[in-house]
């Protein structure tokens, strides 16, 4: 099977980072190779843009793909959502001048919009019922609007620093993205790529998870099962020759800097917190 993942810019690291965790290390990933082998001997990582990975997956080059939301509505393929990978969060937006008199969508009408994204604007003002003229750039759109180019654009926001810096204000919401891995609809079924699928699911899952050991008296056993919200009850083990037992428990992230307090009160003593890499439920 093979893997379509970025192989720069920003959505790059998160992905290569994620596969590792999801036990899938890339074997001898030079920056400049567009082909890696990983030490699953059946699955290979093809490197791409992000913006060309919804076509390799379309044309068969990789059989499951790792990008944007926002890049696959644009390339208007159709590919299977398998995981919301939620990373790379961001949110494509129609904005114009500050101070201009764009305030609402119908407001465009017979004006020009610059984006990176020409294919998801003209669905979107189709949609609207808006007729709006869309040109197509390949960057720097907050530009346009103070060189005349475009009364309005359709681009990425995600901090809203850029907007800001160039007197953009956000006139609507065009579309919510995040990083999802995709898959060719007559892949998706394939066990392999389910497989991988339920490992990155995995490592999603135990993101926000911690894994608590400790020792506890036997006889506060009840006290530390009150203090431990969520996920099924503690595992519970004797230590030969002492009164104490160990503890094992996964808990919420939010959560530990209460229950640790807690347990100590209780008498536990020993207690380690370590991160988890997968939690397969
Ligand atoms: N603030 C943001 N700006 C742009 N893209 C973002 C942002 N936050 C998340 N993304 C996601 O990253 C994708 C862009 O990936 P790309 O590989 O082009 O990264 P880049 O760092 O912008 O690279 P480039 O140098 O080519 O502009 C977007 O399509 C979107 O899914
Ligand atoms: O809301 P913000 O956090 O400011 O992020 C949004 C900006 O970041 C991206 O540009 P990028 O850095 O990728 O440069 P580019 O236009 O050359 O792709 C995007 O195109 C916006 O311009
Ligand atoms: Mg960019």
């Amino acid at each position: 099977m093979r893997i379509a993942v970025p192989n720069k810019g920003r959505l790059h690291d998160p992905t290569v980072e994620l596969l590792e965790r999801a036990g899938l290390h890339i074997e001898d990933g030079t920056d400049r190779k567009l082909y890696a082998d990983t030490v699953d001997p059946e699955v290979t990582v093809l490197f791409a843009r992000a913006a060309d990975i919804p076509e390799y997956v379309r044309d068969g080059a990789a059989e499951v793909g790792i990008t944007g939301l926002d890049q696959v509505r644009e390339s208007g393929h159709d590919l299977t959502e398998l995981v919301d990978l939620e990373f790379g969060s961001c949110r494509l937006v129609l904005a114009a001048p500050e101070d201009g008199d764009i305030e609402t969508v119908t407001d465009v009408a017979g004006k020009t919009v610059a984006t990176e994204f020409p294919h998801i604007a003209r669905e979107y003002f189709a949609e609207k019922g808006v007729d709006a003229d869309v040109v197509e750039v390949s960057g720097a759109t907050e530009l346009t609007p103070h060189v005349e180019m475009a009364d309005a654009i359709i681009d990425i926001t995600s901090t809203g620093t850029t907007l800001r810096v160039n007197r953009l204000a956000i006139v609507d919401d065009v579309l919510d993205s995040s990083v999802r891995l995709f898959a060719r609809p007559d892949a998706a079924d394939d066990p392999k790529v389910t497989q991988l699928a339920t490992a990155f699911e995995s490592v999603r899952a135990a993101e926000d998870k911690r894994y608590l050991m400790m020792n506890a008296p036997e006889d506060r056993l009840d006290d530390v099962r009150e203090v431990i919200p969520g996920l099924g009850g503690p595992t519970v083990m004797d230590i030969a020759g002492s009164d104490d037992v160990a503890v094992h428990v996964v808990v919420d992230e939010r959560d530990v800097f209460e229950v640790v307090n807690d347990l100590k009160a209780i008498g536990a003593s020993d207690i380690l917190v370590t991160e988890i890499e997968r939690l397969v439920e």
